[in-house]
C-alpha cells in the first residue's frame, strides 16, 4: 500500500495553455514538449527507476478534463503514480482510460499495476499523440500537499503538460507534472536516449 494513497484523487485543475510562455527556461520547455516517452527518458537518465501507484478508481471524466475525445461524464478509470528516479520524485502523473477504451488489446491498461504506462502505449504501432497543452502550477494547488508529504519544496513554480494519446484510435488522457526539484529543472548535461 503507498504511503501516499490517503492523498489519492489529487486531481489536476490548471490553467491549461496551448503555448509554452517565452520567459520558460528552454530546458524546462523541451522536458515540457518533449513527444516520446517520458519513461524511457527518466530511465535514460538515472542509475534507478521506480514507480509508485497512488490509485486507480473507476469515475467519470468531469468538465476541466473532458475534451474533443472524452466527453465530461464518460466512465474512466483514473490512475495516479509517481514517477521517482534515484529515489528522486519526478512526475505526478494522472491518466484517464475511458472505459470504452479499455478493450481488446487494450484491456491490459487496467491492470499496469507498477508498470508505467509508457512502457506499453510506446510499444503500439498504432500510437498517435495529439497536442501538448502546458500549465504552471503553484504552491496553492492541490499538488502541494503532495509536495509536504514528499518534502519537495514549497517556493517554487512547477509546470505539468497533458495530451491525449490515441492507440488503435482509442483515446487515452494523460497529464504530467515535474515536480519541484526534478531533472526538468536542472539544467545539466544529460543523456540523450
Ligand atoms: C505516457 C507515459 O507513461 C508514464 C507512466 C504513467 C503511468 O504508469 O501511469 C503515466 C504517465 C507517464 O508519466 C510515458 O512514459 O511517456
Amino acid at each position: 500500500m503507498s504511503s501516499l494513497q490517503h492523498l489519492f484523487p489529487i486531481n489536476l485543475n490548471a490553467n491549461w495553455q496551448d503555448t509554452v510562455p517565452e520567459a520558460v527556461n528552454t530546458y524546462v520547455k523541451d522536458w515540457l514538449l518533449d513527444e516520446s516517452s517520458l519513461t524511457a527518458r527518466l530511465k535514460a537518465n538515472a542509475k534507478t527507476f521506480r514507480l509508485e501507484v497512488l490509485g486507480q478508481q473507476i469515475t467519470y471524466c468531469d468538465e476541466h478534463e473532458a475534451c474533443v475525445y472524452v466527453k465530461a461524464g464518460d466512465r474512466v478509470l483514473v490512475r495516479e503514480v509517481i514517477l521517482y528516479c534515484d529515489d528522486q520524485p519526478q512526475v505526478f502523473a494522472r491518466s484517464l482510460l475511458p472505459l470504452t477504451s479499455l478493450t481488446g488489446e487494450q484491456k491490459v491498461l487496467a491492470e499496469l499495476g507498477e508498470q508505467p504506462l509508457g512502457q506499453v502505449i510506446f510499444n503500439s504501432p498504432t500510437l498517435k499523440r495529439k497536442a501538448l497543452q502546458v500549465a504552471k502550477f503553484s504552491a496553492t494547488s492541490k499538488l502541494s500537499q503532495l509536495n509536504d508529504t514528499l518534502g519537495l519544496s514549497k517556493e517554487m513554480e512547477f509546470w505539468g503538460r497533458r495530451s491525449t494519446f490515441l492507440v488503435n484510435n482509442k483515446p487515452f488522457l494523460v497529464a504530467e507534472v515535474f515536480l519541484p526539484g526534478a531533472l526538468a529543472y536542472q539544467a545539466k548535461s544529460e543523456t540523450t536516449s
